[in-house]
């Protein structure tokens, strides 16, 4: 399941034995990957054999037990490469590889604005942090530069590359991470000034992703959009490995990059790459339909729904668990939420109806994500009625509305009813209730954490809920035929039976039918 290191490998680092699954690792990056995917499968079959499924058949057993080495084998990678923190500042030198599992330790962040002010992009650096955080690093310093366009070969002018780079080695950084989507070709530009790893802001997205994906659906989808992710990069990769083949190899003999197998190798790579993302793409459409028959399930029984969208971090899941009484898992992570919840709840009338947790939102939410989360993203387009959560203790809620509504708009769910709940109320003072109230004049003012705010909020919502069908059993007589017709025509007939008054009929029919029907009600 591992490759074997290349035997040249202790000619760039140590004889330290546990650098070697380092190097291996490094310097294929698409096995890597690829194997990582395999060991994850791996690892759902087994939580789904301790979940008590024990008809397990001799391969099942062989299965197992391979999975069982793959992971301790993830684990001793693992463990191994913690060891060898600051590998690419060591080797200098680290254009060859154009995608790596992301290892962040200490990163510095980079960002370019256009505006006068920076208000705005500071914001966005700052959320940028609190991702790089949440995918493990430790952010040591940020830095921004005002220019009308990035740098088209280096992403920052040459100048403040080079600022970076005296940075970067000052602070002790390995990485440099770019509040953007950068081109293959400026990452690799960049990474020649700033001589540690460049990476961008999708891809921290995306490793989050990975990190926090749970069912095997979400998982799949993580992987489907990492992999599209990696594909017009490996073009890159390639171009990188054939100059390097072509001659200019560096001082210390062979470097990585120039090891490769070059072009035939790419072809290879790209087609694995693509039968794997056939097969996940096959995976994901059979999921789809136990998916949309949940979903059909709640609408037959006519059951209202309530989406609850917004920003990453906002309160959502908290909000939830304060308004259901259940245990949704809150922490103050960005994205702590990746798979849809669905949880039942009642008006104070008694109409039942649900909500549904939905994955986070983010500036700049990478393309392929949205892509791959689509299905997710259209469950709010299909409720009943949006409650929309926005952090009212954020910098910029102004931002976090707008990314939120857009969203919302890409999925043509614009027409649904939706509710704004300002939350984290606690923390905000009246000054910024004010400017709130001035952005969204009919939000609610919530606290999860307080409970301020949410007897109200279950009002809005049951207001907004449409009055759901209701079930009833008639008997018409056979002089009103028409409302049996009408019945069937406009509402949705369980069953018909002739009697001797008239037919009996059982059906969901809406208010305004029930009325019509009231005399002959059983
Ligand atoms: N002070 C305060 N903190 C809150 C409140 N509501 C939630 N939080 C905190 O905000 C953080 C995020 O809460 P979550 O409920 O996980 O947020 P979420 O919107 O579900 O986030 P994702 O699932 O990551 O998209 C947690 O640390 C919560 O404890 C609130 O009303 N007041
Ligand atoms: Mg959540």
């Amino acid at each position: 399941m591992t490759k074997r290191v290349p035997a040249d490998a202790d000619q760039v680092l140590t004889d330290e034995s546990n650098h070697e699954s380092a190097v291996t690792e490094a310097s294929d990056p698409l096995a890597r990957l690829l194997s990582r995917a395999e060991r994850a499968e791996s690892a759902t079959v087994i939580r789904d054999l301790t979940g008590g499924a024990l008809a397990l058949g001799d391969e099942a057993h062989d299965e197992l037990g391979a999975d069982l080495d793959a992971i301790r084998m993830e684990r001793e990678d693992r463990a191994s490469l913690k060891r060898v923190v600051g590998l690419s500042t060591e080797l200098e030198d680290v254009t060859e590889v154009e995608y790596r599992q992301l290892r962040l330790e200490n990163v510095v962040l980079i960002g370019i604005y256009s505006e006068k002010s920076s208000e705005n992009a500071e914001n966005s650096l700052r959320e940028l942090a609190a991702l790089a955080e949440t995918a493990g690093a430790t952010v040591l310093d940020g830095l921004l530069q005002r220019r009308q366009n990035p740098d088209p070969a280096t992403y920052l002018g040459k100048g403040k590359a080079q600022e970076l780079a005296e940075l970067v080695a000052a602070v002790g950084a390995d990485t440099v991470v770019a509040d953007t989507e950068l081109a293959p070709s400026q990452r690799r530009a960049l990474e020649d000034v700033v001589k540690v790893k460049v990476i961008d802001r999708t891809a921290v997205i995306l490793d989050i992703f990975s990190q926090h994906a749970k069912s095997r659906e979400g998982k799949a989808q993580v992987e489907l959009a990492q992999l599209q992710y990696l594909l017009p990069r490996l073009r890159g990769w390639g171009e990188s490995m054939s100059r390097q083949a072509g001659g200019q190899v560096g001082s210390g003999g062979a470097g990585m990059g120039s090891r490769g197998p070059g072009e035939t190798k790419m072809e290879l790579d790209r087609r694995k790459i693509h039968t794997r993302m056939a097969k996940l793409r096959k995976q994901i459409a059979q999921m789809a339909p136990a998916r949309e028959a949940k979903r059909a399930n709640r609408k037959r029984g006519e059951v209202p729904s309530v989406a609850i969208a917004g920003y990453t971090n906002a309160g959502k899941s908290s909000l939830l668990n304060r308004l259901t009484g259940t245990q949704e898992f809150v922490q103050n992570q960005l994205f702590a939420t990746l798979d849809t919840a669905v949880r039942h709840a009642e008006t104070d009338d008694g109409r039942s109806f649900t909500y549904a947790d939905t994955v986070g939102f983010v500036r700049a939410l990478p393309h392929q994500l949205v892509e791959a989360f689509r299905s997710t993203f259209e469950e709010v387009g299909e409720a009943d009625v949006i409650l929309h959560v926005v952090d009212g203790s954020h910098p910029d809620p102004e931002a976090q509305l707008r990314t939120v509504r857009e969203v919302i708009a890409e999925v043509d769910a614009q027409g649904i009813p939706e509710i704004v709940a300002f939350n984290k109320s606690d923390l905000i003072d009246e000054s910024q209730r004010l400017v709130l109230h001035g952005l969204v004049s009919d939000a609610v003012f919530v606290s999860a954490r307080t409970g301020e705010g949410l007897e109200e909020l279950s009002r809005r919502i049951d207001a907004a809920l449409p009055v759901p069908d209701r079930e009833v059993t008639v008997v018409v007589p056979y002089d009103r035929g028409e409302l049996v017709a009408e019945m069937h025509e406009r509402n949705r007939v369980l069953e018909t039976e002739y009697v001797e008054e008239g037919t009996r009929v059982r059906a969901y029919v809406t208010a305004e039918m029930l009325a019509k029907l009231e005399p002959y009600l059983g």
